[in-house]
């Protein structure tokens, strides 16, 4: 039995490592990621995670782990922004409200899966000409879901959030300990 991380998100790693888990490969999916129309942000990440784990190749007795982290301001799916511009856009939307960071993860093991998702609420503060455009230089939401990522810079833009930090970050390790351990991976095995 192996363990294979389906994500080429290097957060993801890190967070695994947290837990003592170091996966036995790495294998970055390669799915279509549009939404469907009128498709929800939730029902997105699952099931953009369930297919991450079936596009993954693995034996029949090795454990598959992947995640998809989507932001969602009311209806809207904001994921990974094209460009600058679209990175604007997102930041200048999300500034001054509320919105929502949905992480589903899915285990696969053979024909079974299991996933959950992790639902949190963020406040960003409405961004100055200033931070926007630091923000913006500095690159760092190249790759993120809502052009930002709060364990960076961007922590400073948000005073307030409730639900799981791990999960606004890419992988809720409560949810994925759970996971892991049902579809029996030993994740607090000892040494
Ligand atoms: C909201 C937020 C997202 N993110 C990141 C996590 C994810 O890597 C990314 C969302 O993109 P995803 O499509 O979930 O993942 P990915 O393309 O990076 O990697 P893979 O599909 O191979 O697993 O946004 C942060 O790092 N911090 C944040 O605060």
């Amino acid at each position: 039995m192996k363990l294979i991380l389906g994500s080429g998100s290097p957060r993801r790693k890190e967070l695994l490592a947290q837990l003592g888990i170091v996966p036995d490969a790495i294998l970055p999916p390669d799915i279509d990621e549009d939404p469907r129309k009128g498709e929800l942000p939730r029902p997105y990440a699952a099931r953009l995670a369930r297919e991450k784990a079936a596009a993954v190749a693995a034996g029949p007795d090795d454990i598959v782990l992947c995640a998809d982290t989507t932001v969602a301001l009311g209806r809207r799916i904001l994921g990974k922004p094209r460009d600058a511009g679209e990175a604007a856009a997102f930041l200048t939307a999300l500034g001054g409200r509320r919105h929502e960071v949905i992480t589903a993860v899915a285990v696969r093991r053979g024909d079974r899966v299991w996933s959950r998702e992790s639902v949190s609420a963020v406040k960003m503060k409405r961004l100055s000409d200033a931070e926007l455009n630091a923000y913006l230089a500095g690159g760092e939401w190249e790759g993120k879901a809502g052009a930002y990522a709060i364990q960076g810079a961007a922590g400073a833009f948000i005073p307030w959030i409730s639900g799981s930090f791990t999960g606004i970050v890419g992988l809720p390790l409560a949810e994925t300990a759970a996971l892991l351990s049902a579809a029996g991976w030993p994740v607090w095995r000892q040494g």
